[in-house]
């Protein structure tokens, strides 16, 4: 019939496009009682529904025609202000709106990769963006982390091999590993890929979700500082507002800039324009803003702590973790012959679950790691789910 003849209509890059994980995961999840370690979904009682309600009001009341409108490609000017007001070096040329970070990958992608092109990710990485940028076709190149993050001396042996045409780069609070990369390794990073004229794609979604410490500087202030033009900024509102607004934004050499603002004229022509108004009114408050963004850290910081006494409590010895200073994630090894995706499937028999870490790693390793999300769990939740989590361990280890 007509209907099943579409298998065989399909473009050939869709051999390349394979569901999220983390999509296909968060659809269980939806059974009641289940408790859910698996999408990085920010802690929705922090939502500040109120604050959006009257403040989409009174734009539907004083600029309603323009809220409801075609707007510009580039996105609401106010809000790419003053966005450039907070990049070092960054002009509202430089930057473009797009409809999450998630889009921001998927166009960069599409303005830069050809098939065959090498793009450098981390090991692992996250999961999203080898799914924007597997349509293109890329070549991965996979390089070791240590406690800090990218390993340098991997990484100058991958730039000597053969030309990169970008690297990934998550330095902060990095998903899912929530690894944090310290101020000199950032240096070092951002020296290097201006030795080897290889553009770093800098994805700081987590930058403000610190819990101690100062934030470091992005690779893009630190590049601005050695004459800029070689770094890519991705940044988003899903964390510290509302992922359901989808507003984000690349800030970026001015040619590629270009580029994206053509590539997203063919996509989606612009962002929400109400929804790009309303976080610019939410985020121009800075008190209000800086208060709202302390609650969320406070917030995280108490539930990664309640994770990590949980994993204390029922994890079996051989199973390792990162402590996060920050972000959303726990990572965690299992040992060598464990299977995080036969564990899966265990742990949603307990109404539990979480990321198996393979779909992170661009070479297919990892199958003994998984991602747990702590943002938005509860007390009961993290202590009920990681018991029912430890046994499916347990169980799978061979253990009473
Ligand atoms: C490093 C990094 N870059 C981009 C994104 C996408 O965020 P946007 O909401 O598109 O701005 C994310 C969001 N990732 C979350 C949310 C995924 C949400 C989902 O697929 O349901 C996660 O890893 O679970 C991210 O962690």
């Amino acid at each position: 019939n007509l209907e099943a003849s579409f298998e065989d209509r399909f473009a050939a890059r869709t051999q390349r496009i394979q569901a999220s994980t983390i999509r296909e995961i968060l659809k269980l999840t939806t059974q009641p009682g289940f408790i859910s370690f698996a999408g990085g979904l920010p802690a929705a009682d922090l939502f500040p529904i109120d604050r959006i309600g009257e403040a989409t009001q009174r734009i539907l009341r004083e600029q309603g025609a323009q809220a409801l409108q075609y707007s510009t490609t580039e996105g609401y000017l106010p809000l790419r202000e003053w966005i450039a007001s907070r990049v070092p070096g960054a002009t509202p040329e430089n930057v473009q709106i797009v409809s999450g970070s998630q889009q921001g990958l998927d166009l960069i992608g599409k303005v830069l990769i050809d098939p065959g092109s090498r793009v450098l990710v981390e090991a692992p990485t996250y999961l999203g963006a080898l799914s924007a940028f597997n349509p293109y076709e890329p070549e991965y190149v996979s390089v070791s982390m240590d406690d800090e993050g990218l390993e340098l001396g991997a990484l100058e042996a991958a730039l000597k091999a053969r030309p990169v045409k970008f690297m990934y780069v998550l330095p902060t609070f990095q998903n899912p590993s929530g690894r944090l990369m310290g101020l000199e390794r950032r240096r070092a990073l951002v020296e290097l890929a201006r030795k080897y004229q290889t553009p770093i794609l800098e994805d700081d979604a987590y930058a403000e979700l610190y819990f101690d410490g100062k934030p470091l500087p992005t690779l893009y202030a630190l590049d601005h500082a050695l004459g800029g033009g070689n770094v890519i900024y991705l940044s988003t509102t899903s964390k510290t507002l509302a992922p359901g607004l989808r507003v984000a934004w690349v800030v970026g050499p001015r040619p590629l800039i270009q580029k994206i603002t053509f590539a997203k004229q063919g996509a989606d022509l612009h962002s929400p324009t109400l929804n790009q108004m309303l976080v610019y009114e939410l985020v121009r408050d800075g008190a209000w803003y800086g208060a709202q963004i302390d609650r969320i850290r406070q917030t995280y910081q108490t539930r990664c702590h309640w994770m990590l006494e949980a994993l204390q409590q029922y994890m079996p010895e051989d199973i390792g973790w990162i402590v996060p200073r920050g972000g959303m994630f726990f990572w965690l090894t299992a040992p060598a012959g464990l299977d995080s995706l036969e564990l899966l499937k265990r742990a949603v028999e307990e109404k539990t679950a979480f990321v198996p870490g393979q779909p992170f790693f661009a070479d297919g390793s990892g199958k003994n790691t998984l991602r747990l999300s702590y943002s938005s769990a509860s007390r009961e939740q993290i202590e009920e789910g990681l018991q029912r989590l430890g046994r499916a361990i347990h169980r799978m280890l061979g253990r009473a």
